[in-house]
């Protein structure tokens, strides 16, 4: 880890840390890190690496070596454990610090860190968790596979009718948190380990009362690299989903 503790001071961004997973992107990496910078510079950026055999974590580590402003951490795992084990580790690090707003985001350009601004003045506004939607009015998606775009709506479809809830892009992975939601939430109760993290998160949150918002995002394909989406991932989803639904609605007849 690198980098020291501190709170962040300036405007829109103040406070905030985004908090970017990151196995096999040591190409996208620094690219991501100035387009963020430029975009918003009093933000802090936590790179949670899973020892990529690439070595984005040397490049991580390069990156926080060279920021005179000391907003770039590195938190180095050993061990790749999927992308929601990654996030609370993550969480977790930004919540023993002062941290008011936290951040998800890919590294690989997916998530426009210029559309960053539009995530945390909703926070400011109010929201308690926003998520960067592809499905709602002015959401868009560029150059997705249509089997991907098949499969994410056909997953918030499912994750809509099974959990009874009314979030458009509820798998969506580009999402700010106040931090009382993760703390109220706690990180220790969130059962996915890999993308259905998402979801997972986002349920906690409405059973836990807070709101969510939903804020249009344009959605780009990665041009380097791949996505790490497998089988497994897929199959955690359907059955924790099928599961949280079952018990939504036994507790909702118990009550
Ligand atoms: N540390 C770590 N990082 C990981 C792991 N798996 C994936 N990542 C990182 O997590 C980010 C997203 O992974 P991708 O594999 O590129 O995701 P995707 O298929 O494009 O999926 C995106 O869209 C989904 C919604 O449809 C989202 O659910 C998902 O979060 C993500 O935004 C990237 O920065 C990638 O390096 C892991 O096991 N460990």
């Amino acid at each position: 880890m690198s980098g020291s503790d501190q709170s962040v001071v300036g405007q829109q961004g103040a406070g905030a840390l985004v908090v970017v997973p990151t196995f096999n992107e040591r190409e996208n990496l620094p690219l991501i890190t100035e387009r963020l910078f430029t975009s918003l510079g009093d933000v802090h950026l936590l790179i949670v690496d899973d020892s990529s055999p690439d070595g984005t974590g040397e490049v991580a580590d390069a990156l926080a070596a060279d920021d005179a402003a000391d907003r770039i951490h590195v938190l180095h795992r050993t061990a790749k454990d999927g992308l929601g084990k990654a996030y609370l580790a993550g969480f977790a690090w930004g919540l023993d610090r002062d941290y008011r707003v936290i951040v998800e985001m890919d590294a690989d350009g997916s998530h426009a860190p210029e559309q960053l601004h539009r995530l945390l003045a909703a926070i400011n506004d109010g929201a308690d968790l926003v998520i960067g939607s592809r499905y709602v009015p002015g959401g868009a998606l560029v150059n997705w596979p249509k089997r991907r775009e098949l499969l994410s709506k056909g997953a918030n479809t499912y994750a809509r009718i099974a959990l009874g809830v009314k979030v458009n892009d509820i798998t969506a992975g580009y999402r700010a948190f106040r931090r009382e939601v993760l703390e109220t939430i706690g990180l220790d109760r969130v059962e996915s380990a890999g993308y259905c993290f998402q979801i997972d998160l986002a349920w906690r949150t409405l059973q836990n009362g807070f709101t969510i918002r939903e804020v249009p995002i344009t959605f780009t394909e990665r041009a380097i690299g791949e996505s790490k989406m497998d089988g497994g991932v897929i199959a955690e989803s359907f059955i924790n989903v099928a599961r949280w639904g079952v018990q939504g609605r036994l507790a909702k007849l118990r009550r």
